[in-house]
C-alpha cells in the first residue's frame, strides 16, 4: 500500500495510478477515432458475449473484425471461451458492435479497464447494450440450460470496494454518483419476455445475477448466503459493465445462460468446471442467438 501522505489526483503516485482510470476521456475518444477511420458502420446496439457464448457475433452479416491484440491500448482475453474479436455489422439491418470475449477482474485487470469498451461504445454511438454470461444456478427451480433474464444483481465485488468509477469522475461520460436500481431496462426485460414467450421458447425465468470476482468459483456456505439474499444464479462478470453503461447513459438487457447447478450440499461430490460450463454454452448458444436476434428485430419496430 501507499504510505506517501499527498494528493491522489495532482500528484498521484504508481499505486493510486493503478487504482484509478488510466484511460481518460481522450484516451477513448482517440480509441474511437481509430476505429471509425477503418469502419463506417456507427451502431446503436452493444452486445457483449460470454462464455462460450460468442456465436452470437455469427448473426452479425458481413462484419469488419478486430482482433482485440491489434487495437491499440486495449486488453486482451485470456479466459478459454473468448475469442478476443471486436466486430462491426448489421443484424437484420441494425448497426450493431459485438465483443466476442470480456475481460474479467481475475484475470488482473483493474474495473476501469474491463469496462473501458463500455465507454468506448458510448462514443461510438451506442445507446442499448445486450450482456451475456455463463452463470451458476442458484435458484433451486433452475435447470441447466435455462436462459435467465436479469433483472438486478447483488454486487458482492462492490461490497469489497471495488467498482469500475472508483477514482476521479469522468464528468464527460456521466455524474460522481450513478442510481442502479434501475440498472437493467424495465421496458428491454418486458420486450424480451414477451419475444422468449412469442418463440415458444422453454426454460426461460427471470431472476437476480450475484457478481463474485473468481476465479474460485463458490463454498457451500457463500452459496447458502447469496440464496438467502435473494441470488438466483451466480458469475464473474457483467455487473461492472452495467455499471458502467449505467453511468454513461447506456440502457441495459442482460441475460445468464444457466451452464450448471451450484453445489450447495456438503455431501455432493459434485464441482463446477470451465469446460462443462462451455460445453452447455456451445449447446444452448443457438437459443440465446435466436433470442438476441428476436430482441433486436423487436427493438428495431419499436424504436
Ligand atoms: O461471465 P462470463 O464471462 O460468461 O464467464 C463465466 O464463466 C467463467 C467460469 O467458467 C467465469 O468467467 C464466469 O464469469
Ligand atoms: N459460479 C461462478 N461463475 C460461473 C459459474 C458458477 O457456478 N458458472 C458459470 N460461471
Amino acid at each position: 500500500m501507499c504510505d506517501k501522505n499527498h494528493n491522489t489526483i495532482t500528484d498521484p503516485c504508481e499505486h493510486h495510478l493503478t487504482a484509478s482510470n488510466q484511460y481518460t476521456y481522450g484516451d477513448i475518444e482517440e480509441l474511437a477515432n481509430y476505429l471509425k477511420e477503418r469502419v463506417s458502420i456507427q451502431p446503436q446496439i452493444g452486445i457483449i458475449c460470454g462464455t462460450g457464448l460468442g456465436a452470437v457475433t455469427e448473426l452479425l452479416a458481413d462484419p469488419t473484425i478486430f482482433d482485440y491484440k491489434d487495437i491499440p491500448k486495449f486488453p486482451v482475453s485470456t479466459v478459454p471461451g473468448h475469442a478476443g474479436r471486436l466486430l462491426f455489422g448489421h443484424i437484420d439491418g441494425t448497426p450493431v458492435i459485438s465483443m466476442q470475449g470480456r475481460f474479467h477482474f481475475f484475470e488482473g485487470y483493474p474495473l476501469w479497464m474491463c469496462t473501458m469498451p463500455v465507454r468506448l461504445m458510448k462514443l461510438l454511438g451506442v445507446t442499448t447494450l445486450i450482456l451475456s454470461n455463463a452463470a451458476g444456478g442458484i435458484n433451486p427451480s433452475f435447470n441447466v440450460g435455462d436462459i435467465m433474464l436479469i433483472k438486478d444483481h447483488i454486487n458482492f465485488v462492490g461490497f469489497a470496494g471495488h467498482n469500475p468509477l472508483r477514482g476521479p469522475n469522468e464528468d464527460k461520460f456521466g455524474a460522481r454518483f450513478v442510481a442502479v436500481n434501475d440498472a437493467y431496462s424495465r421496458e428491454l426485460l418486458r420486450e424480451a419476455k414477451a419475444v422468449a414467450q412469442g418463440l415458444g421458447m422453454k426454460g426461460v425465468q427471470e431472476g437476480v445475477y450475484a457478481c463474485i470476482g473468481g476465479p474460485s468459483f463458490e463454498t457451500v456456505a457463500e452459496l447458502k448466503l447469496m440464496h438467502q439474499l435473494g441470488a438466483d444464479a451466480v458469475g464473474m462478470s457483467t455487473v461492472h459493465e452495467v455499471i458502467t453503461a449505467r453511468h454513461c447513459g447506456i440502457k441495459c438487457f442482460a441475460l445468464s445462460l444457466i451452464t450448471n447447478m451450484c453445489v450447495m450440499d456438503y455431501e455432493s461430490d459434485e464441482k463446477p468446471d470451465h469446460l462443462e460450463i462451455l460445453t452447455v454454452g456451445k449447446e444452448r448458444e443457438n437459443d440465446v442467438k435466436i433470442l438476441v436476434k428476436n430482441i433486436i428485430l423487436r427493438l428495431a419496430k419499436i424504436n
